[in-house]
């Protein structure tokens, strides 16, 4: 067995488990080799009121999961090499993203997925006009693009029915709102139930709603006096702004702040936080609470949440 290297791992199981807790150390299993032993075998632990210590033979440490069973008598630590063997069994997913701007959300979303940092793929891009910047760059990538909805300026633009049946078609698993300037119809809201999120550029419920959109939300915070704002997602219902609150992330909002510095302060968090949200989504993270209230559950800590 190659040399040990001590490890201080802390997990704080909860409930602890009492002191004949057996823990088991889980590996990603060796290249498969007849000789091969499982890759689960027991290590020593001390465990100390709260804490629990153990050494283990990382093949190259990433991420450690604490991860309490259901029998009090047996908590496994999973020592994972990367990302990957944590998400590994867990499906990509399909991504549509909506635009009606300049698709700097929709940009991020897009890198993090070529990068592998989100578990997902876009395969279609919906944008309420042809000619903006997020449309622009779905071309220069080769994605493809649909107009939705259908106006008079956008006569090529599809119809509700006709947007679920393409994005039920693409098998599309999540619908991401990106500076979507438009309602979403209840037939797509039915279509994609807990499947839709928006980012919105305020602390919601706070400056919000119909008419509550691009500059006109930062103009109004700089002009209450907030001294705090910051971007919100959300998943989507049948109303402007009001579904239920995924994430927020606080920006300070600075004394002599003109709404385009506030805008790109804001913005900046919102492609963070956006990217960090999409993550969890794709990783099958997010959890319902029984209040109805969705929470984002830890990578590194399954006891966790957000
Ligand atoms: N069913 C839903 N549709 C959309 C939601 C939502 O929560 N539920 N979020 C919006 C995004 N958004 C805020 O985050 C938002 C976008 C636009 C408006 C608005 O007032 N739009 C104007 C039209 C603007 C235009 O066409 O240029 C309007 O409806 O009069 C408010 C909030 C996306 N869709
Ligand atoms: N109410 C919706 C709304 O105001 N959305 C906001 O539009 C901007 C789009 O920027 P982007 O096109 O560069 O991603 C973003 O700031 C987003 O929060």
């Amino acid at each position: 067995m190659e040399a040990q290297r001590l490890l201080s791992g802390f997990c704080s199981p909860s409930p602890i488990p009492n002191a004949r807790t057996q823990y088991f150390v889980r590996f990603p299993s060796p290249s498969p080799s007849p000789s091969s032993s499982s890759s689960s075998s027991t290590a020593s632990f001390g465990q100390s009121h709260r804490w629990v210590s153990f050494k283990a033979r990382p093949l190259s440490t990433k991420l450690i999961q604490c991860r309490n069973t259901a029998d009090t008598e047996r908590a496994e630590v999973v020592v994972s090499s990367d990302k990957q063997d944590l998400t590994s069994g867990i499906r990509r997913k399909k991504l549509a993203v909506f635009v009606s701007g300049g698709g700097s959300n929709f940009r991020s979303i897009h890198e993090a997925c070529l990068n592998g940092l989100i578990l997902g793929d876009v395969v279609v891009l919906v944008a309420s006009k042809q000619g903006c910047g997020g449309a622009d760059y779905a071309r220069e990538k080769g994605l493809p693009i649909m107009v939705f909805p259908k106006t008079k300026l956008e006569p090529d633009g599809i119809s509700p029915a006709d947007l679920v049946a393409t994005l039920r078609g693409l098998e599309v698993d999540f619908v991401l709102l990106a500076g979507y300037l438009k309602l979403i119809p209840v037939e797509l809201i039915q279509a994609y139930p807990r499947s839709i999120l928006n980012i919105h550029p305020s602390l919601l419920p706070a400056f919000g709603g119909k008419g509550h959109y691009g500059m006109k939300v930062h103009k109004a915070v700089i002009a209450s006096g907030a001294r705090y704002t910051g971007p919100t997602i959300h998943f989507v219902d049948e109303h402007y702004d009001t579904g239920r609150i995924l994430a927020q992330r606080v920006v300070p909002v600075l004394a002599k702040d003109t709404a385009e510095e506030l805008a790109a302060r804001v913005l900046r968090e919102e492609h963070s936080l956006y990217v960090e949200v999409i993550t969890a989504l794709c990783e099958e993270r997010i959890v319902w609470r029984e209040d109805g209230v969705p929470i984002i559950r830890s990578k590194e800590n399954l006891n966790e949440y957000s």
